[in-house]
């Protein structure tokens, strides 16, 4: 495997708060990659940073060897490099199927050009990927009237519209019930395996994460505190003081 995200001593300040120190990892290609650590360790950060949502202080984040740090979100979401969300992002009055189609980003058109844009090739892979997460059922009822764990299977499909190289997902499994938890882990084994997405995932769930990461990496104040294989992860000292104790 190589890397496909590289972030080199990358910092981060909000006025005082330094909300990222110097920290440094990468992502494999086609890998599941964890990354845990106490509430406020600086995990969302991480992520907006990588996905362009904020300019860094300084060091490096590369995307398949390019420096991206200096770029746009949309110009980062073009290479491939996609990002959901601890909130879901959808529009409740709208159903499934009409979520997906409004998903495929940079259209430079009304939501209703947009609509009646949509190529017969779009609706088939929205119906597609609507099957694939298990809503297919589902796919002309508002997305409001979902449940939440619904909701984010709706999310996690609208990204998937985008083909993304790599999926930032920002705790997928928050406040779902453990049935529909298992259904997201198993597509998310899915898309990672089947599709060949990389995903690099924050989650609180420590049950979730040991189960499908291959490398996990801890943060603590903002700083890497450890980083290993889920089981090495575990039986970190460091890890156990700072996060897995509270857990
Ligand atoms: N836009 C912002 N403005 C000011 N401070 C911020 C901002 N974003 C994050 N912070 C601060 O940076 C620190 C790290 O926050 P961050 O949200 O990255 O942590 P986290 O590990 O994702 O936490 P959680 O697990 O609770 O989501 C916190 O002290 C937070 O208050």
């Amino acid at each position: 495997m190589s890397a496909i995200i590289e972030v080199s001593h990358v910092s981060k300040s909000f006025g005082g708060v330094k909300a990222n120190e110097d920290i440094s990892l990468t992502v494999e290609k086609g890998s599941i990659t964890g990354l845990i650590g106490p509430n406020g360790s600086g995990k969302t950060t991480l992520f907006n940073s990588i996905v362009g949502y904020h300019p860094i202080d300084s060091g490096s984040i590369r995307f398949e060897g390019r420096e991206i740090s200096k770029l746009l979100v949309p110009e980062i979401a073009r290479l491939g490099l996609l990002r959901t969300f601890q909130q879901t992002r959808i529009y409740g009055k709208m159903n499934c199927v009409e979520n997906m189609l409004i998903s495929i980003p940079h259209r430079k058109m009304t939501l209703l050009e947009a609509f009646r844009r949509n190529t017969p090739e779009e609706r088939e892979r929205a119906e597609h990927l609507l099957h694939f997460v298990g809503l297919y059922e589902k796919r002309w009822l508002q997305a409001g009237s979902l449940s939440f764990g619904q909701q984010k299977l709706l999310e996690f499909a609208m990204a998937l519209m985008n083909e993304p190289t790599v999926l930032l997902l920002d705790e997928p499994t928050a406040g779902i019930n453990p049935t529909l938890i298992n259904g997201l882990i198993d597509r998310l084994k899915h898309a990672n395996r089947e599709f060949g997405i990389t995903l690099f995932i924050i989650e609180h769930n420590m049950r979730v994460i040991m189960n499908m990461a291959d490398r996990i990496y801890c943060l603590a104040h903002g700083r890497l505190l450890a980083e290993g294989t889920p089981e090495e992860i575990q039986n970190d000292q460091r890890v156990i003081d700072a996060y897995l104790g509270a857990h």
